[in-house]
């Protein structure tokens, strides 16, 4: 069954004028994944698949290059940022095996971008990455008004909601080929955020759960899967799904994939909006938090590992145990 649970969802009809069918049928498969799988395709995003092709090339000829050259471009010390830009590599001491370099995509007004790192090697990838997150960026816009709309919302509401984007980021990951032992890329979890956008080479090992099975996301080209995150799980009580999700490594070889998190200003107070709770007469199932409490809390998961059954997730501020 390998793919064939995930929907794919063509948006091409989003960038023509008048094809109103086609705006409805994919609006309808991402509505209806929304409350299954909290997983879907994209295809037609508007992405240039060369663009994409090129982004996959040179990260990887990056993540190749000598610890000491990547090392140039670690987290500046003392940072502002949420999170620390540039060239990371997750801490021995977590099961999780990669490496990664995260950039603040720019954005006007109050901005992160002044924390990134980015290599000067491979000479490209720099202006690569920007013309990338320009892309991704225009396309998390199109994403924000179709989730708008499968989730009923006044015309507008998220785009409002989430207008600062001074904390969406990319980040390009490379995960080390499996040992004989283990082959933990990522843990089983839920991203926080809003919705991330994640493409992979031709390895795979990006694994989504359902009903208690894991079902691998065929890596297919050009096409873009996106998983909704804990914000809108929150903001809909529960009614849209945070996707649970892991990466596999693969023996012999190593994968390659980027992921962009459109995530929500950290000022930003996130609780269940009326719309799914006192308007229809449902008990909030969370309390209310500032998004950047929330992803402090999920730093210090990864910065001071504890006993899984420590780690926060979005079960922290549930009220209603389900
Ligand atoms: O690399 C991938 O395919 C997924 C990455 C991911 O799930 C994450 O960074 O949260
Ligand atoms: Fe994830």
């Amino acid at each position: 069954m390998a793919g064939a649970c995930i929907p794919t969802v063509d948006l091409s009809s989003f960038f023509v004028e008048g094809d109103e069918d086609g705006k409805k049928k994919a609006t309808k498969i991402i509505s209806d994944a929304l409350s299954d799988l909290g997983f879907f395709q994209i295809i037609s995003h508007g992405v240039p698949l060369d663009l994409m092709d090129r982004a996959l090339e040179l990260s990887k000829r990056f993540f190749q290059y000598p610890d000491e050259e990547k090392l140039k471009s670690k987290p500046i010390a003392g940072s502002k940022a949420p999170l620390p830009a540039g060239y990371n590599r997750q801490p021995e001491k977590l099961p999780d095996k990669n490496e990664y370099l995260l950039l603040f995509v720019p954005s006007p007004g109050k901005s992160f971008v002044s924390c990134n790192v980015c290599p000067r090697d491979p000479p490209e990838l720099k202006e690569t990455l920007e013309e990338l997150s320009f892309h991704l960026t225009r396309t998390a816009s199109l994403m924000e008004e179709i989730l708008n709309q499968c989730m009923g919302l006044p015309s507008g509401f998220i785009k409002e909601f989430n207008s600062n984007r001074s904390t969406d980021f990319i980040a390009a990951l490379r995960y080390f080929p499996a040992t004989e032992h283990e082959n933990n890329g990522i843990s089983e979890h839920e991203d926080g955020n809003f919705f991330t956008f994640v493409f992979q080479d031709e390895v795979g090992g990006l694994e989504v759960r359902k009903d208690g099975e894991w079902i691998p996301v065929k890596p297919t080209k050009g096409t873009i899967v996106v998983n909704i995150g804990d914000i809108i799980q929150v903001l809909s009580n529960n009614r849209f799904k945070s996707a649970t999700h892991r990466v596999v490594r693969k023996e012999g070889q190593s994968r390659h994939s980027y992921a962009f998190f459109c995530n929500s200003d950290g000022d930003k107070w996130i609780e269940p909006l009326p719309q799914f709770t006192t308007e229809i007469g449902e008990a909030p199932r969370y309390r209310g938090f500032f998004y950047k409490d929330y992803m402090a809390l999920r730093m210090r998961n990864k910065t001071h590992p504890s006993a899984p059954e420590d780690v926060i997730h979005i079960a922290h501020y549930t009220t209603i145990p389900s």
